[in-house]
């Protein structure tokens, strides 16, 4: 029997991109979500992985996506939720918009996928059944610059406490809180620096320390409802 694939979302890019390939490397089928086509994801789609078109930004989007993930496949070995919009907060009109639309992104779509494809997970035939949140280090301490982001954020580790509760022992469910894993692709030397110098190891790591976790996550049969810093020692500062 055909291994079940693992699904990433927003993983067309950054951290979800290289977990993707890394997951591909080590033998695993892969579906990813995406919001916009463009070139790089020919790339992933020659190496075999499945992309499904997702606007997590509405309800309707969400449920559309799932229709087209049952389409696709029986089964699922793993969900990783790590589609994410780091917008910062609005000021003016459009502060609520903002708001709602980071907690539909955040929460009501690992929500109402956790929900929809907790059948796909049982279905699938090996031994572990796996759901990672990807949260960050700022639920511990919130953002000046980005309250919404935070809190919905926020949100999503409390809900990886109650789905860890409700699919045990079934399925695992757990998070991962990053901190400064990549520069973005505006950021210059200046702002590098001043990153750099938030976390006592003082370095900007790249995407390989998520997927360790990650793999730790997928090989550990006796972890849920945990979260698991990946942020350079933030709290230290
Ligand atoms: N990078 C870092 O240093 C840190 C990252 N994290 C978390 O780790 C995860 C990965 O981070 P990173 O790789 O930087 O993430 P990105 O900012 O690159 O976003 C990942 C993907 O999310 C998708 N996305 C954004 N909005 C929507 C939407 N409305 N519907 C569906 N998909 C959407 C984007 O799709 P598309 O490109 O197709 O539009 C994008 O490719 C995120 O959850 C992030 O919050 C936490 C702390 C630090
Ligand atoms: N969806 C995203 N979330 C976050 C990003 C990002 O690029 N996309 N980046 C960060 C920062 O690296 C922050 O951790 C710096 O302190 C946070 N979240």
């Amino acid at each position: 029997m055909s291994a079940s694939p693992i699904l990433i979302t927003g993983g067309a890019q950054r951290l979800g991109r290289h977990c993707a390939e890394q997951l591909v490397n080590d033998g695993h089928p892969v579906i990813i979500s995406y919001r916009r086509e463009r070139p790089e994801l020919e790339e992933l789609r020659e190496r075999g992985i499945v992309t499904l078109q997702a606007d997590f930004a509405s309800e309707a989007g969400i449920l559309d996506f799932l229709v087209r993930l049952r389409a696709e496949t029986r089964s699922l070995r793993a969900i990783v939720h790590n589609a994410s919009d780091w917008a910062p907060d609005s000021t003016g009109p459009e502060a609520g918009a903002t708001f709602e639309r980071l907690f539909r992104i955040h929460m009501l779509a690992p929500y109402l996928i956790n929900l929809h494809a907790r059948e796909l997970l049982e279905a699938c035939s090996e031994p572990q059944r796996d759901i990672v949140h990807m949260t960050d280090y700022v639920v511990q301490k919130g953002s000046r610059k980005h309250a919404a982001y935070a809190a919905s954020k926020a949100g999503l580790d409390n809900l990886t406490l109650s789905f860890a509760a409700m699919y045990a022992p079934d399925i695992q469910v757990n998070a991962i809180a990053p901190a400064l894993i990549m520069l973005g692709e505006g950021d210059d030397e200046t702002y590098a620096e001043k990153a750099r110098a938030k976390s006592v190891m003082q370095k900007v790591p790249g995407p390989g320390v998520i997927y360790q976790t990650l793999r730790y996550l997928l090989d550990n049969r006796y972890v849920t409802g945990a979260t698991l810093p990946v942020d350079g020692g933030r709290h230290l500062r």
